[in-house]
C-alpha cells in the first residue's frame, strides 16, 4: 500500500469491479507506463506485481475493460501504429495463477496484434545434431522475418559465444530465483546445466513483430507445448548416432565427459523425437543443404525470395499517434472517435472488433480485426456524425 501515485495529467482511469486501474499519463513530465490500483472499498492503493515486458509510458491514450478480465490501452501520442494496442490482463487465468503463486495483487501486458501473427518456431534435438547451424542459416537469410530467443544458462560460454545474442550467461542461484518469480516460460536440467527461456525473450522477438524461433531441448519442448504459445514443434534427427558423435567431436566444443554425456541422452531424445503428440515434424539432417531446403519448405519459405521479405504489420497506419480520442465498447466492437492522428489529419471513426482475440499474457494476444476506418470527409454529415448516429440509435 502506497499514499497514492505521483500526480499526472493525460492518464487513464478504468474501472475493474471495485477497483480503479490508472495506467501512463505525464508524470514529472515524461511520458509513464506505471500502473497503480485504487481499492474503492478500503480507499486504498495498491501497487500491483506487473508481469511481462510493459509498453512504452504514454499518455492521451483511451482505455476499455473487455470481458472483465484485460484493459485494452490504445494510442497514445506519438506512438506508432505497430505499438498502438496494448493489453492489461488483470483478471485472466494467468494472472490468476500468477496473483496465487506471487501472493499478492498481479497485471500482465500482452501487445495486440491486427490479424495472425505466424507461429513460433521449436527446434529441438540431440546435441551436435545441427539446429544452431540450420536456424543461423535460416536467420542469415531471412533477418527480417525470424527473431531467436535467446535463452538462459548456467553453462559456460564457449569460444566467440557472446552474452545477450547466443545465450544470456547466468548465476544458478539468479535463475532458481527469477524461475519461482514466474519469468520463464519452461526451463530445465540439460546434460548438468540450466537452460531455460524467459518469457522476456519471447515476447522481445514478437515485440518486434518476428517470427520466434526457439532453440531448446525434449523436456523444454514437452512444457511449451503446455504452454499458451502456440508453437509448431520440428524435432532434428541425425542420419545416425556414429555421425551425431563424429558432429559433436568435430565442433570441439565438449571434453570426453561431456560428449559421453550428450551422446548418452541423444538416445532417451531420439525416442522422444518421435511422439506425434508433441512434434509436428521429424527432419533427418543428412545433407544440410537438402535439410534446410525442407525445413524451408515446411515453414513455407521454399517459394519465398530471401531478399523480398519484409517486415510484419505494414498496413495500420490509420492508428498512428492516435491521442486524445474516445474509445466506447459495444458488442466486442471497439468504437475510436476523434482524436488528433496528425495535425494535418482530421479526426476519424474507427471500429476495431475484439470478439476473436486469442493469445494473450505471457505473449501476445492477435487476431484484432479492423473493421472499418473513415476520416471525417467520409463520414455522414461531416461534424455532426456522433449526432447523427445517437439519433440512428447506431454508428
Ligand atoms: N548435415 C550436416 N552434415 C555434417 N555436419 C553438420 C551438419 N549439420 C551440422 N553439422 C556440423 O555439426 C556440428 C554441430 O552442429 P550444431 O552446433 O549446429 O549442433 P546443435 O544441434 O546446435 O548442437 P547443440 O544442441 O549442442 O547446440 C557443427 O560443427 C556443424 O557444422
Ligand atoms: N529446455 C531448454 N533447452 C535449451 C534451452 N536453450 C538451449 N537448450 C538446449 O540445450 C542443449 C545444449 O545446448 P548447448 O548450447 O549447451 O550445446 C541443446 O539441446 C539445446 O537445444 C532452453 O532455453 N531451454
Amino acid at each position: 500500500m502506497t499514499g497514492g501515485p505521483v500526480s499526472r495529467c493525460h492518464h487513464t482511469v478504468t474501472t475493474f469491479g471495485n477497483k480503479l486501474v490508472l495506467f501512463g499519463g505525464i508524470r514529472d513530465s515524461k511520458p509513464s507506463n506505471d500502473v497503480c490500483i485504487f481499492d474503492t472499498t478500503s480507499r486504498s492503493w495498491i501497487v500491483p506485481e506487473v508481469l511481462g515486458s510493459p509498453p512504452i509510458g504514454r499518455h492521451g491514450h483511451s482505455a476499455l475493460l473487455l470481458n472483465e478480465e484485460r484493459i485494452l490501452m490504445l494510442g497514445g501520442q506519438g506512438i506508432p501504429f505497430h505499438d498502438a494496442v496494448w493489453f492489461l490482463e488483470v483478471d485472466t487465468p494467468y494472472v490468476r495463477k500468477q496473483s496465487q503463486l506471487l501472493n499478492t495483487t498481479v497485471v500482465a501486458w500482452s501487445k495486440g496484434i491486427f490479424g495472425n501473427l505466424p507461429r513460433p518456431v521449436v527446434i529441438c534435438g540431440p546435441s551436435g545434431v545441427g539446429k544452431g547451424t540450420l536456424i543461423n542459416r535460416l536467420m542469415k537469410d531471412f533477418p527480417s522475418m525470424f527473431g531467436f530467443s535467446v535463452s538462459h544458462t548456467t553453462r559456460q560460454p564457449r569460444h566467440l559465444e557472446r552474452n545477450g545474442v547466443h545465450y544470456h550467461f547466468t548465476e544458478r542461484s539468479w535463475m532458481e530465483s527469477a524461475i519461482q518469480e514466474g519469468k520463464f516460460l519452461e526451463s530445465a536440467d540439460v546434460h548438468g546445466n540450466l537452460y531455460g527461456t524467459s518469457i522476456a525473450a519471447v515476447e522481445s522477438v514478437a515485440n518486434d513483430g518476428k517470427r520466434c524461433i526457439l532453440d531448446i531441448d525434449v523436456q523444454g519442448a514437452r512444457a511449451v507445448k503446455k504452454s499458451a504459445l502456440d508453437a509448431a514443434f520440428i524435432f532434428i534427427a541425425p542420419p545416425s548416432l556414429e555421425q551425431l558423435e563424429g558432429r559433436l567431436r568435430g565442433r570441439g566444443t565438449e571434453n570426453e565427459e561431456q560428449i559421453q554425456k550428450r551422446l548418452k541422452n541423444a538416445k532417451a531424445e531420439l525416442e522422444c523425437g518421435r511422439d506425434s503428440s508433441i512434434f509436428n515434424h521429424y527432419l533427418i539432417n543428412d545433407d544440410l543443404d537438402e535439410c534446410y531446403s525442407e525445413l524451408k519448405r515446411l515453414l513455407g519459405l521454399d517459394l519465398v525470395d530471401a531478399n523480398e521479405v519484409q517486415g510484419a504489420n505494414s498496413n495500420q497506419a490509420w492508428l498512428d499517434s492516435i491521442h486524445g480520442h474516445s474509445a466506447a465498447l459495444v458488442g466486442g466492437n471497439v468504437f475510436v472517435i476523434g482524436g488528433d492522428i496528425d495535425p494535418n489529419v482530421e479526426p476519424a471513426l474507427i471500429i476495431i472488433d475484439t470478439n476473436c482475440i486469442v493469445g494473450g499474457a505471457p505473449g501476445q494476444t492477435t487476431r484484432l480485426r479492423l473493421v472499418l476506418h473513415k476520416h471525417r470527409s467520409e463520414l455522414p454529415n461531416g461534424n455532426h456524425f456522433v449526432k447523427t448516429s445517437k439519433e440512428n440509435g447506431h454508428l
